[in-house]
């Protein structure tokens, strides 16, 4: 039998906490109907439409948040290491942006006329709120790295063994289901934790907030398109 040291205990990071403590909201958010029905290939083509347009539409507010968060890191951070891993993000989500016109195009979707639905625009709303400068940098990175996660753990969901993945969406779920990006969002989990660690019990209760909200409105985000499945 081993027995954890006191020191072993404390490495287990807040996040890792907060994941057992609300595994039933991040498995909602992770292993949602929709993300279930690409996985088994039963997804109706519409809601898949309906999800890039929406999302095509919260990429460009992400844009703005992520900014917001490598000013925070340049202010705030106590270490010179996490501007580039948010850099990084900052400049795949370039890429990411002529990837949703590209694949817009290819399933016949006019992005300048799509409208935002209530649970996006909430969910932007939301973005704008933790750009504020009041937010704090960890509070932010906190939020920055679950909105990364769930679409992380959601997509390699869709690619792991034994999926039925149609091929026509193999590549928007290699997008966020990829190794790369599982570790990026591994390096933006380390920041957070380790901030977290150092937080105010203040801190830590605004951040574990936002951690929820985050997870709530992403089923909400998931709901919007799920249409009849
Ligand atoms: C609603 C939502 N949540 C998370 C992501 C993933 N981040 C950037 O692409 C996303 N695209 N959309």
């Amino acid at each position: 039998m081993e027995q954890k040291s006191k020191e072993e205990e404390k490495k287990v990071g807040v996040i890792e906490t907060w994941l057992r403590k609300h595994t039933l909201l991040f498995k909602g958010a992770t292993r949602h109907p929709l993300i279930l029905s690409i996985r088994d290939g039963s997804i109706d083509i519409a809601s898949f439409k309906s999800w890039l347009a929406q999302d095509y539409l919260f990429v460009r507010a992400f844009v703005p948040f992520v900014a917001s968060v490598l000013i925070k890191a340049w202010k705030e951070s106590d270490e010179s290491g996490d501007m580039e891993v948010i850099l990084g993000g900052v400049a795949s989500l370039e890429d990411e942006i002529s990837w949703f016109k590209r694949e817009a195009s290819k399933w016949g979707i006019s992005l300048s006329e799509v409208v935002p639905q209530q649970a996006n625009k909430k969910y932007c709303g939301l973005l704008e709120s933790l750009m504020s400068p009041d937010v704090e940098y960890t509070v932010a990175i906190t939020a920055f790295w679950v909105i990364e996660v769930v679409y992380q753990e959601s997509f390699a969901h869709c690619i792991g063994e034994g999926s039925k993945t149609p091929q026509e969406l193999k590549e928007t779920c290699e997008r966020w289901g990829s190794e790369a990006f599982a570790k990026y969002c591994q390096s933006l989990q380390n920041i957070a934790n380790r901030r977290l660690q150092k937080a105010s019990d203040e801190e830590l209760k605004k951040a574990e907030h936002t951690f929820l909200n985050i997870l709530e409105y992403e089923v909400d985000f998931w709901n919007m398109s799920r249409g009849n499945v």
